[in-house]
Parts: C-alpha cells; structure tokens; sequence
C-alpha cells in the first residue's frame, strides 16, 4: 500500500475550556478526494487550521510521508507540499488572474526585474494544467469579472504554483450555483488526475459524495464515521449515516455497521 503523505495521530485541541478535537485520527493518500463532512462546530476547521500549521495542536503527531515531525508550522506543512484555500480565498479582485497567482512568489528575471512574460505563460500553464477553458479569460483578466466557480479555480492554480500536493478545499461551492460548482468539480478532478491529493471541506452532501473517494465524518471533535465511497450506495446513504452520526452521541463507525 502506498504510504500516506500525511497521517495525523490523535490529535487533540482545546481553546481553555472548548474541547475542538478529542483525539482525531486522519490521513491522505497521494492521489485522493477526501471529503470531510460534519455540522457546525464539529471541529472540521480547527482540523484543518492544524494541518496548515497556522495552529498547534495541544497534543497529537503529524506525520509526513512515514516521518513523525516535530514543531509543526505554516513553513513545515509548505514544505509537507500542503496548502489550503480558505474559504475567502484571499484573491486580490482588482488585480489580474496572474498577478493573483503570483502574489507574493513573482517570477525575477536576470537583474532582478519582474519577469512578467515568464509569469504569464506559466499563469497560462497553470490555468490548461487545471483545466480553466475560459475562452474569455486570458491571465490578464481581472479576478473581479469571474464567477465564483473560476474564481475558486483561480485560488487552486495559485496552490499549485506552491508545489502543493495535497490542497485543502475549505466549503469551495459553498454559495455557488449548479453551474459553478461543476466547475469547481472540474478544477478538482484535473487536480486529481495530476496525481494530487485534496480534501474537500463541504456542508452540501451531494456536493461532497459527488466528488470524494473516501468521507470522513467529524462530529463534537472526533472520527464519527470514516468510509470509501465504494461502501456507500448513494448520496441518500450517506445522509442517512449523518443523520445516525447527528442523533447519536458520539457513536463509532464500528457501532453503527
Ligand atoms: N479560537 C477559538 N477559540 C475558542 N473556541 C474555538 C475557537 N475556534 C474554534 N472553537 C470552538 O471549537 C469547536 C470546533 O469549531 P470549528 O470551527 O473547528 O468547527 P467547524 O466544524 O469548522 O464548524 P463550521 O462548519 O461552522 O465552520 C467549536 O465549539 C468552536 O466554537
């Protein structure tokens, strides 16, 4: 079996008296949709905030391609080829597509000068690589006249551009239209096909069971549930399996076969 590229290892977290996670188990493969579902306040971003480094967690491992590692920071989980798009997305909207992509990581050319050719045609690379097939759009457009779907696409371009491997979605179509969520799906799929990873961070269900192989359901801070799509018939399933999760308290994946 492949090694996982990240595992985390009972990861606990409380803030004072909130208890966030109790002790939560999770990894990725290379090359896996994971979907992570859970109601408000499960512990789903205190979750993610940990895998990005931005918070420590109170005790737990974070593993990385078979390697426990120590002082886990925003600069380790990089260098782990992690990156997350939060749910702002953080875009510049007055700026174009490619200074978006770029912000912070601009190409220099010989004397140091900003090497904006060279930042366009990658920014074009990156935008076909992710499968943007906007006939409109070049990367000079501004980040203000896309959709929010192609806006989504945009933030994926710029984890990409980071040597992400593995790219946390957080809520990407949440607010999105029919149409824009199938582009988000496509943006995700092409990412996928590349051989990355992504954990897709979603409350609409259909949305999660459509795109993810492997669901992991968090509730009240701990693994309530964690299954392949492969053992799970239909999106109905799966609700039905919330709605067990959401009534019982904090019963096992075990407890509920
Ligand atoms: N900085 C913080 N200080 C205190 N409590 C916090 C903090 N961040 C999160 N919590 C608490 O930790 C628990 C988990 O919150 P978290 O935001 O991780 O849930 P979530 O699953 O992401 O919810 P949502 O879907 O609403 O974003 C909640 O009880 C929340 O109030």
């Amino acid at each position: 079996m492949a090694q996982h590229i990240i595992e985390l290892k009972n990861i606990t977290k409380s803030f004072g008296t909130v208890y966030a996670l109790g002790g939560v188990n999770l990894h990725v493969d290379p090359g896996e949709v994971v979907g992570l579902l859970g109601d408000n306040g499960a512990g789903k971003s205190t979750l993610i905030k940990i895998l990005a480094g931005v918070i420590k967690p109170t005790s737990g491992e974070i593993v990385v391609n078979g390697e426990r590692v120590s002082n886990w920071s925003p600069a380790r989980s990089r260098a782990a080829g992690i990156e997350t798009v939060f749910q702002d997305r953080a875009l510049a909207v007055q700026q174009s597509i490619v200074r978006n992509i770029f912000m912070g990581r601009e190409l220099a050319g010989r004397f140091g000068w900003l090497n904006l050719r060279k930042q366009v045609s990658e920014a074009e690379r990156l935008m076909r690589e992710i499968g943007f097939t906007s006939k409109v759009f070049s990367p000079n457009s501004i980040v203000g006249q896309l959709s929010g779907g192609e806006r989504q696409g945009v933030a994926i371009a710029r984890a990409i551009l980071k040597q992400a491997n593995l790219i946390v979605l957080d809520e990407p179509t949440t607010a999105l239209s029919l149409t824009e969520t199938a582009k988000v799906f496509h943006f995700v799929r092409q990412v996928r096909a590349s051989g990355r990873s992504i954990v897709f961070i979603g409350h609409n269900i259909h949305h999660v069971y459509d795109i993810a192989e492997r669901f992991v359901v968090i509730d009240r801070g701990r693994v309530a549930m964690e299954k392949k799509k492969s053992d799970i018939a239909s999106a109905q399933e799966l609700i039905e399996y919330m709605e067990c999760v959401a009534r019982s308290q904090g019963v096992t994946a075990g407890e509920m076969e």
